[in-house]
């Protein structure tokens, strides 16, 4: 147990049980029995006698219960537990052996249940309860690049643990709690809109790759008529058995586009006749291949969509495992003892090999190492993990080598965007540079590290020109720095899109926008790496089942930071909002790349305040070199906009009281926590107990708490004004005079956007 200032942690009563009864269990080598149930006392030494040998999937593992809040304890999260097990060991033979009586011991029909769980969809889990509710575990840091970047620009008064999981979050999954009703999936519409339209379309057009016949059958019912472009440039080369590096733009199908040569390769090893039902976990039982994923998120959708071309391959189960953090580290552990193909986000992928040299073995055998979103996942944040398990995978067995002799796996890398330099070097237009180091360069060292197998990868360019999804139309919003949320608000009130995602660069922002919109009645959810991982995914889930019955709410917006810009497929998003002008072009691309998918339309519209004019600038030249008329500025009606003021100001006020009084409540619990942790009970000492919380970051904000009177008299006041209807009037368009001049704001001849489109609506 951690100290603080020396003196002993106390824990909550019920983590403290839960903790000295875990130690109890399956203490290797002692000579007690683990743990005596009262009703039902058995000596160990019966257990050594007529015990059974049992392997550790064998058992009958039960979930350890917690606590309602952990707080910090979320490490526990997912933990399983059993009793009465007698662990032997053998110090000759360096084994354990595990021993139990017979009520303790899965009976072959339980196992085949638990089998089939095994194959359930991640977000499946949940329904079992089995699930990380609060946020991931520390040791988990670092598995989104995104989540330490947030961190490091997240202030001292963010870290209050989050408005969306303490309030409402909360209040919501306590409701599901009752109902019983766990189930998350946000990727459920990538499900039902693929099958619905499945009847089996014509798939002719793939057979110049000659693929199975069960990888047809699973495309025809996925709907799929013919391969993208990135498809059929990488599948007949990765099938070829080359390493490939893939670039194609956003949306165009690069998951299938290495998903489909695996799954023709374990097509092709299997006899056919494999029934999950009757197979068992084996050691020797080698995954196809290892995905890594930048984000949770992602790493999840990667599976559903691989999982759902699995379930509609007739012959054979092919188990896609997601390894990420936020989700029972046992139960992966479990799950990857049998699995094909591994998709992990970095940091609990090394966390899952570094505690078991058995998975390192497993991955030292894959036939396919998949990079996804390459660059961001090589870069930085990600670096040390992704060197991490790279190097572990080409330890050599021979202990005189560090490295082993020749790499035998395909190394396949994708991404919307590379840098550069790197994709000239790729293309072999420049010479092959060595100085790794330079930040910029870390992709290209970890490239190298990557050990294809071959000395130059195959570099497939699917859109050299355009790195912009076709069917994506580009705008800007002129508005003052102090009225972007007005701005926001109005446009989409304008804007009649399905699905919005609000793009912002702070997770503060995130929150006080999320709150605001709320309080003006938008279906908005938010979504950032400060939640816990439940509340994530249920974010994706609210915001994609928008329209989806009759209970929920016709449209849906999302407020996220940039841990969402990356590679999420929700269809039906039709407009993508830049709150902040992204900080890199890459982030332009990827974040705008979340509309406009498979061929389908999207509306990407930034905001952007005089300040930020400089940015948009650099933004334009890098990603539309050559357009002159690819962003357009749009127009709005701003005596609309100025009426609706009175709204916004009302809403924000609510949105901040609402804010600041649940860091008020967080910050008591801090007290309270710190005053038992340090043990110390008068009130004398609570201010001792307040400075050692606002050490650890937490901050008391007394000036900004807001009575709840007068809260109520804003939410009064605020229903009444939105119960009155907005008078347009005639429509006054932004005083702008023609088009905006890209050329000359990227010549930046002026400081400031001239231009115009009259309205939002594209029709111009
Ligand atoms: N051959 C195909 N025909 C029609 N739709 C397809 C095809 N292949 C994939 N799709 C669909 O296209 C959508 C986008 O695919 P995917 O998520 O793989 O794109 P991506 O290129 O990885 O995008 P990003 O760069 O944003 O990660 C998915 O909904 C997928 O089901």
């Amino acid at each position: 147990m951690t100290t603080l200032e020396g003196k002993k942690r106390k824990l909550p009563p019920k983590v403290a049980a839960m903790l000295a009864r875990k130690r109890m269990k399956l203490q290797p080598g002692s000579s007690t029995t683990p743990k005596v149930t009262a009703n039902e006392p058995r000596p160990s030494s019966e257990l050594r006698e007529r015990g059974k040998t049992v392997r550790l999937d064998q058992l009958k593992w039960k979930e350890v219960e917690l606590p309602d809040r952990l707080d910090d304890y979320e490490g526990f999260f997912g933990l399983e537990e059993v009793d009465d097990v007698e662990i032997v060991r053998d110090a000759a033979a360096s084994t354990l052996t595990y021993k139990t009586h017979t009520e303790n011991i899965l009976s072959d029909r339980e196992r085949q249940e638990l089998q089939k769980q095994k194959q359930k969809p991640p977000h499946e889990d949940y329904e079992d309860k089995d699930v990380n509710e609060e946020s991931p575990p520390p040791d988990a840091a670092g598995d989104d690049e995104e989540e330490e970047e947030e961190k490091a620009e997240v202030d001292n008064e963010e870290e209050w643990g989050g408005f969306d999981s303490d309030s409402a979050e909360d209040n919501d999954m306590e409701a599901d709690e009752n109902t019983g009703d766990f189930g998350i999936n946000p990727f459920q519409g990538l499900v039902e809109e693929s099958l619905d339209a499945s009847n089996g379309v014509d798939v002719s057009a793939w057979a110049q790759l000659q693929l199975s016949q069960d990888s047809l059958a699973s495309l025809s019912r996925l709907g799929f008529a013919k391969p993208t472009a990135i498809q059929e440039l990488s599948i007949p080369e990765i099938m070829a058995g080359r390493d490939v590096i893939g670039k194609a733009s956003t949306g165009s199908g690069k998951t299938l586009a290495f998903g489909i040569p695996i799954f023709e390769r374990i097509l092709g090893q299997s006899t056919g006749d494999e029934h999950p039902e009757t197979e068992t976990p084996s050691e020797e039982h080698t995954p196809t291949a290892l995905v890594l994923s930048p984000t949770r998120e992602l790493a999840h959708q990667i599976t559903k969509h691989l999982q759902l071309l699995a379930s509609g391959v007739p012959n054979r189960t092919i188990r896609v495992v997601p390894v990420t953090g936020g989700l029972s580290i046992q139960k992966q552990r479990r799950l990857l003892s049998n699995a094909d193909i591994v998709v992990g986000t970095p940091g609990r992928m090394w966390e899952v090999m570094g505690d078991s040299n058995g998975v390192i073995d497993q991955l030292k055998r894959i036939s396919f190492l998949v990079v996804d979103e390459a660059d961001r996942l090589l870069s930085e944040g990600h670096f040390k993990e992704v060197e991490d398990i790279l190097d572990s995978l080409d330890k050599s067995t021979d202990e005189n080598e560090t490295v082993s002799q020749e790499s035998t796996r395909q190394t396949l890398v994708f991404s919307a965007t590379f840098h550069k330099g790197l994709q000239q070097r790729l293309k072999g237009s420049k010479k092959r540079d060595t100085r790794f180091l330079d930040p910029k360069e870390s992709m290209e060292y970890l490239i190298k590290k990557l050990r294809f197998k071959e000395e130059r990868p195959k570099f497939l360019d699917a859109n050299p020109e355009e790195q912009m999804a076709e069917n994506l139309k580009e705008g800007v919003l002129e508005c003052p720095a102090m009225e972007k949320d007005l701005y926001l608000y109005a446009t989409l009130l304008l804007n009649s899109s399905k699905r919005t995602i609000v793009f912002s660069n702070s997770i503060h922002a995130v929150r006080r926008v999320t709150a605001s919109l709320q309080a003006l009645n938008q279906p908005a959810v938010a979504l950032h790496s400060h939640m816990p991982q439940k509340a994530r995914l249920r974010s994706l889930e609210r915001f994609a089942a928008a329209g989806a019955n009759s209970k929920s709410a016709a449209r849906s917006i999302l407020i996220a930071t940039d841990v969402a810009a990356r590679g999420l497929d929700i269809p039906d998003t039709e407009t993508i909002i830049h709150y902040h002008v992204p900080q890199t072009a890459d982030f332009y691309v990827h974040r705008s790349g979340r509309t406009a998918r498979a061929g389908a339309n999207g509306k990407s519209i930034m905001l952007c305040s005089p300040e930020e004019v400089g940015g948009v600038r650099r933004l334009i030249h890098k990603v539309h070199p050559n357009s002159k008329s690819a962003i357009r500025s749009l127009g709005i009606d701003r005596r609309l906009v100025g009426k609706l003021k009175g709204r916004l100001t009302l809403a924000q006020k609510i949105a901040n009281a609402e804010l600041s009084n649940a860091k008020e409540k967080v910050n008591d619990s801090w007290v309270d926590q710190a005053k038992e942790d340090l043990g110390i009970d008068s009130e004398e000492e609570r201010d001792w107990a307040e400075k050692e919380g606002r050490g650890r970051g937490w901050q008391k904000s007394e000036k900004s708490k807001v009575g709840s009177a007068e809260l109520k008299s804003f939410r009064r006041e605020l229903k009444a004004l939105l119960q009155t209807k907005i008078n347009t009037g005639f429509s006054e368009r932004y005083p702008t005079t023609g088009d905006m001049d890209i050329e000359e704001l990227k010549r930046g001849l002026h400081g400031d956007f001239i231009g115009k489109v009259p309205n939002l609506e594209w029709n111009s």
